[in-house]
């Protein structure tokens, strides 16, 4: 899952370390020979002033050592006057932290080390698919992150790269994220879901598999099929319900969806069911007569929920139906399939963030237990993480 896109951060990391690296090993050369020039000037004096003043009275040894003093304190400034003699390639601000950096053996991380890492970053975010205003946004989330921040000569940049990249992809992986467990269980019942998207993308799957998720929290639900549109589409549902052993709630195609749906409240009102899963026919946010139809469900049943189900593997066009959807009917969240057959990343990185809602859930494969709970920590861990999944 997400590999290609895992491999390219962990391309950035590389070239951020690779650049400090260089710059750190010069910083300490140059400290190296500063402290070699500054010895010599020392040992000289120190033992051939001692002799002769221990012979002499005692109060002049005093007196000629105090040249001693102002030789040491002289030869400080010599590695700040190295340190120094790059003023005019620095900003006055950056130039200060860099001399003190130096000195306490450390390097600060400046524009131009990030610059060419963070534009073959670029490339890659955009190549996996990450939506442009969001690949921005990270960007420079890691380049003010990245910019003025020092390291050890001897310590690893790895981790302040890495930390960069979390914080970056964390603000906008977690957009509006809700504990949907909790909601579900606290809300008054039934609590009415209902599923929008457009076709194949494995709603009703996700529908099933959610079926079985709510069983797992000790919850009850009915299928509801609102898609009466598409012919075959009553024959799919029931399959899943019957291998789940769930109510499935249909009426004939050409039907009123809004009334099927209504229907499965009742049902559920009656039987004392906990969740109404309603699925609706796949369609674009531009169909309208489809899109009148999402409406008159939102005026007759009113539903707690509404989740756009997409595929991570649809990239782009999956962000933008996401955020055409969210438009043009508000979703509450998303349910983002196929994230096994993924290995961009960029939808699950893009969609929360362009939508303002939540990924809810992962579809992980063709299985009614291949759902997880969508959680922005775990997807930042398997991106920059060790492990390979
Ligand atoms: N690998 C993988 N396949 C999935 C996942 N979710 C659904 N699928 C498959 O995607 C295909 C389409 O799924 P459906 O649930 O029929 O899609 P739909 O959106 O309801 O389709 P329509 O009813 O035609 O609009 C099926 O073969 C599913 O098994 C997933 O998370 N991973």
């Amino acid at each position: 899952m997400f590999d290609s896109l895992k491999e390219k951060l962990s391309g950035f990391r590389k070239d951020v370390e690779e650049t400090t690296e260089e710059k750190a090993e010069e910083a300490e050369a140059e400290e190296e020979d500063a402290v070699q020039e500054t010895e010599p000037v020392e040992e000289p004096v120190e033992e051939d002033e001692a002799e002769p003043e221990d012979s002499a009275s005692e109060a002049e040894p005093d007196s000629e050592s105090e040249p001693e003093v102002e030789a040491e304190a002289e030869s400080e400034p010599e590695v700040e006057v190295e340190a120094e003699s790059e003023p005019e390639e620095t900003n006055n601000g950056g130039f200060m932290q860099k001399a003190t950096s130096f000195a306490r053996g450390e390097i600060v991380i400046e524009e131009q080390d990030v610059e060419d890492p963070l534009w073959e970053l670029e490339m890659a975010l955009l190549e996996s698919d990450v939506e442009m205003s969001v690949a921005e946004e990270m960007l420079e989330g890691i380049r003010n992150d990245l910019v003025g921040a020092t390291r050890k000569f001897s310590a690893e940049t790895g981790d302040v790269v890495e930390q960069a990249l979390r914080d970056s992809l964390l603000s906008v992986i977690s957009v509006g994220q809700f504990d949907f467990d909790q909601r579900v269980a606290e809300a008054d019942k039934p609590l009415v879901i209902i599923f929008t998207g457009v076709n194949g993308v494995g709603k009703t799957t996700s529908i099933a598999k959610l079926s079985k998720y709510l069983e797992e929290q000790g919850l009850s639900s009915v299928m509801a099929n609102g898609d009466t549109y598409r012919a075959g589409a009553n024959e799919q549902i029931e399959v899943h319900a019957d291998a789940l052993d769930k109510k499935l709630i249909a009426h004939e195609q050409g039907g009123d969806p809004a009334a099927v749906i209504y229907d499965a409240v009742e049902y559920a009102d009656a039987h004392d069911i906990d969740v109404v899963l309603g699925d609706t026919a796949g369609r674009l946010h531009t169909s309208e007569g489809l899109m009148d139809q999402l409406e008159k469900i939102e005026r007759v049943v009113g539903p707690d929920m509404t989740l756009f189900v997409d595929e991570a593997v649809a990239g782009q066009d999956a962000v933008q139906r996401a955020k055409e959807f969210n438009d043009a009917a508000e979703i509450d969240g998303t349910i983002l399939t196929k994230a096994d057959a993924d290995s961009k990343g960029g939808a699950a990185i893009s969609i929360s963030h362009v939508t303002g809602k939540p990924i809810l859930f992962l579809g992980t494969g063709q299985g009614y237990d291949d759902i997880e709970r969508f959680d922005p920590e775990t997807l930042v861990e398997r991106l920059l993480g060790d492990e390979d999944e």
